[in-house]
């Protein structure tokens, strides 16, 4: 099934759709594109949550994924990283499945995430003993993730000796220390005090534009989803679909500042709008 995508996707590089009678046609996708989600099906105690979704999220982008309460934005991105299993439907990545991608993940829920036996450093270079590396790469790695993060915490110090939003960037580092792939967030920021959530918004946004991972971004907060994306994808309610997908493409860093640019709140109205729409249904 792969390869038919990948043939697919190679046969029709020249930008246009498939004919609408092509019986595939839910298998093309647009060049540039990273992760397919095709015939995605998910039923949770007969209710149904996705029937025949399809999805294309771009590579290197980020994409953010807003909704109204309870449509699966968890679910959906739990089922692309491969935590949670699915009904019927095929994802890839460039061809490949999810235990053949290198995924990062991070938990709104930091503090079950990090492992409290762990000193912080060890937390974050805890994935690599899973990848082949020689110690010298596993040191650089870590360092390099250091140097762009900034990192003024002690490293030394167990979670419990440090804040909330000093534990989530311990998990933010972990995840990113394996040079992931796709990297996928679900509402990371939303437990944290403002001013945490300022501070690590703009550094993540900082290395995940260093490092150009495909990333996709639960958030509850429209001003993060928008600030933080390449393109919002907004949901409907469910049975869940694709309620509408709006691009920003303001330069980046992108800034406190960025948020009073008339393209800022051109996109944030228009995704607002959508997102009240699908609501009062
Ligand atoms: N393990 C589960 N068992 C049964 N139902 C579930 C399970 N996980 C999720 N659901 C249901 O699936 C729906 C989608 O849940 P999900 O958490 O993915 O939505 P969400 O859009 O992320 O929610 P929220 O906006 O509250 O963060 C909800 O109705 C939820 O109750």
């Amino acid at each position: 099934m792969a390869s038919t995508v990948l043939k697919l996707a190679t046969r029709r590089e020249a930008h246009s759709a498939p004919p609408a009678e092509d019986p595939n046609r839910h298998m093309w996708f647009p060049p540039g594109t990273h992760i397919t989600v095709r015939g995605l099906t998910k039923t949770f105690d007969d209710v149904v949550l996705y029937q025949g979704f399809d999805l294309d999220i771009p590579k290197s982008k980020i994409v953010s994924v807003f909704g109204p309460n309870g449509c699966g934005k968890s679910t959906l991105i739990n089922m692309i990283s491969g935590i949670m299993p699915y009904d019927a439907g095929q994802i890839l990545f460039d061809g490949k499945t999810a235990r053949e991608t290198r995924i990062g993940y991070v938990f709104q829920n930091y503090r079950e995430a990090v492992f409290p036996w762990l000193r912080a450093i060890d937390n974050i270079r805890y994935p690599l003993q899973f990848l082949k590396l020689g110690k010298a790469e596993c040191d650089r790695r870590v360092e390099q993730l250091l140097s762009s993060f900034d990192v003024k915490i002690d490293l030394n110090r167990y979670p419990y000796q440090l804040s909330g939003g000093q534990q989530q960037l311990v998990s933010i580092m972990r995840a990113l220390v394996v040079d992931p792939e796709v990297l996928f967030l679900d509402e990371p920021f939303s437990a944290l005090d403002y001013e945490m959530t300022l501070f690590l918004r703009s550094k993540l946004q900082k290395v995940l534009t260093e490092m150009q991972v495909t990333t996709v971004l639960v958030s509850h907060d429209l001003d993060e989803a928008v600030e933080l994306a390449d393109e919002i994808l907004l949901l409907t309610k469910k049975p869940t679909n694709i309620a509408g997908r709006l691009e920003f493409n303001a330069l980046r860093p992108r800034t406190a500042e960025t948020t009073i640019t008339p393209e800022f709140i051109d996109v944030k109205t228009r995704t607002l709008e959508i997102f009240q729409r699908e609501v009062r249904k």
